[in-house]
């Protein structure tokens, strides 16, 4: 679970039973819940949440304990009238609204330029059950790297995302290393304030908090089965033009010794094994 500050972080973890205890790895601080979630305060802006979601994923995987499932979660600004203040929003696309560029015609994204991709989304079955265990609202999640400060730019955002019903800073990111890793993305969000003319002062941000905790106590038993299997990454050979997407195996590989309670057993939701980790000093 990756949020941008650890006041989020915390909201979500006062949904699991206590304690949790930190999982130190390079590039991520992980609180891991007894429940074996794993929280991250992942840093404000879509390329630090890239870089530390990166980081914690990576060291699941090298652990041989991958996990299933990565979520994004946080407040966010809602778009009016359709996600006021207090709602809750399920992202059913991840979607970046500034990467591209500015031209005497508009904007365009870079998948207009020719690279890239600008939306991730949730597979539809997990985002359906998430949804109504929450009661939250569908739609697309902006990802900004500039908070919306004026009318003109949360109307511009809406017109060019009608389907738009919320923005935060991190989703984007998440979503990129969770597919680099072949791993499905979930964004929740808690709406603390409206999209337009800045009014920090109008941020209902414990409300929004105590909403995230109140969205994760109903989302846990979602979460603790996603039913989603991991799609498998197809390495590249290039040595093999017949199959040049697969590596060569060996026909009779020999199976891995892997004994209940050790690392390469297969892993329950989002809880890597032990090696990698350094208790706090
Ligand atoms: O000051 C605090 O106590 C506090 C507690 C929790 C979170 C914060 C933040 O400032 C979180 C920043 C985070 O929130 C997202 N966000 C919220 N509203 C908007 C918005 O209107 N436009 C874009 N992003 C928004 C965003 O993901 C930030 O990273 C403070």
């Amino acid at each position: 679970m990756a949020t941008a500050v650890p006041a989020e972080r915390d909201a979500v973890a006062g949904a699991f039973p206590a304690p949790v205890r930190e999982v130190r790895h390079p590039g991520a601080l992980l609180h891991r819940t007894s429940v074996g979630v794993d929280l991250l305060a992942a840093g404000v802006g879509p390329a630090l949440a890239a870089a530390s979601t990166a980081a914690a994923l990576t060291a699941a995987a090298l652990a041989g304990t991958p996990y299933a499932l990565v979520v994004c979660a946080g407040i966010a600004g809602g778009f009016l009238p359709d996600a006021p203040v207090g709602s809750l929003v399920v992202a059913d696309e991840i979607t970046v609204a500034d990467l591209g560029a500015e031209t005497a015609d508009g904007f365009l994204p870079v998948t207009e330029l020719g690279f890239g991709t600008v939306t991730h989304r949730p597979p539809g079955p997990l985002l359906r059950r998430a949804a109504a265990a929450t009661g939250a609202r569908t739609g697309t999640v902006l990802t900004v790297s500039t908070v919306t400060g004026t009318a003109a730019r949360a109307a511009a955002l809406r017109a060019r995302h009608p389907r738009a019903l919320a923005e935060a800073m991190e989703g984007f990111g998440v979503a990129e290393a969770a597919a680099a890793h072949g791993v499905p993305v979930l964004e929740v969000r808690a709406v603390s304030n409206p999209v337009g003319p800045r009014d920090r002062a109008a941020w209902r941000i414990p409300d929004a908090l105590a909403a995230l905790t109140e969205a994760f106590a109903k989302l846990a038993p979602v979460l603790e089965n996603p039913g989603i299997p991991k799609i498998p990454e197809i390495p590249e050979n290039p040595e093999n033009p017949e199959n040049p997407g697969a590596l060569e195996v060996p026909e009779n590989p020999e199976p891995p010794e892997i004994r209940p309670g050790e690392p390469g057993e297969p892993a329950e939701l989002g809880k890597p094994g032990e090696p990698g980790e350094v208790e706090p000093a």
